[in-house]
């Protein structure tokens, strides 16, 4: 299986639509994959708090629109990254996943909103549904971010029968260590691969710290960005799920 994550700069000067532009060039070019994953709120840009009423969608909108479009002329599964999601009053941090067939099968609206040097808080009102999505390829959850301190979220996802978890992100440079160590952890104790989705560059004066990931079922980092715009690509065979799963089961011996 092949996987991509597109780990993007966010660069302050580009607007949404500029941004979307870049992206479906890039998508472009990716022939071949299985499964592409792109950050968090990166049309808008995470920390450009100021534009997220102004530029929030309905879940029907013409972002996921455009972005199923592209899933299906490239027929890939496409989990999206996030955007701002209106529905009603309420603003949400939502991330969506589709399918070879441009059909949403997923959605995940963030629940752990990051409240440290950002609105988010504020802005936007917390999801509280755990979504795992079921594909040819095994079930996938979704989880954003801020997400990945919050061990318990996984956990509910691997109850639900998630093999492969998605993390889309905006996650600063100044917490990098963090960010390094709980995608490894993540997915060994889960015995899971994790596949994230980062940002780099500076954007609103805070630098991003890029390093998205691959991380196989023994917390093997098998594929590891640096700290530019890139894309980044895995071969996974997802056997060894499985295979380490009976052979060292670890999951099975939960106590709580
Ligand atoms: O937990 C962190 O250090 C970063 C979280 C974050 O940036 C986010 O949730 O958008």
């Amino acid at each position: 299986m092949k996987i991509g994550s597109i780990q993007l700069e966010i660069k302050d000067q580009e607007s949404k639509q500029e941004r979307i532009q870049k992206v479906k060039n890039m998508l472009i070019e990716m022939k071949g994959y299985d499964l592409i994953i792109l950050p968090e709120i990166w049309a808008t840009g995470y920390f450009a708090f100021d534009r997220y009423v102004e530029e929030a969608e309905e879940i029907d909108g013409p972002f996921v629109q455009e972005f199923s479009q592209m899933a299906k002329s490239l027929k890939v599964h496409l989990f999206a990254g996030s955007f701002v999601e209106k529905a009603g009053e309420d603003y949400f941090n939502t991330s969506i996943f589709i399918n070879p067939e441009g059909e949403v099968i997923g959605s995940y609206r963030k629940i752990h909103l990051f409240r440290y040097g950002s609105q988010e808080g504020k802005l936007l009102t917390r999801g509280s549904e755990i979504t795992v999505v079921e594909t040819p390829f095994g079930k996938v959850g979704l989880s954003t971010c801020y997400d990945l301190r919050f061990p318990e979220l996984y956990r509910k996802q691997v109850d639900l029968g998630a093999e492969i978890l998605l993390v889309t992100s905006a996650w600063p440079h100044q917490r990098l260590e963090h960010w390094k160590l709980f995608n490894v952890a993540r997915a060994l104790e889960n015995q899971c691969f994790l596949v994230s989705s980062n940002c780099v560059g500076k954007t609103q004066g805070v630098l991003m710290g890029g390093h998205s990931q691959v991380v196989d079922p023994w917390g093997t980092v098998i594929a590891q960005a640096g700290e530019k715009e890139t894309i980044l690509t895995a071969e996974i065979d997802l056997q060894e799920i499985s295979v380490i799963r009976e052979d060292f089961p670890q999951l099975k011996h939960r106590v709580l």
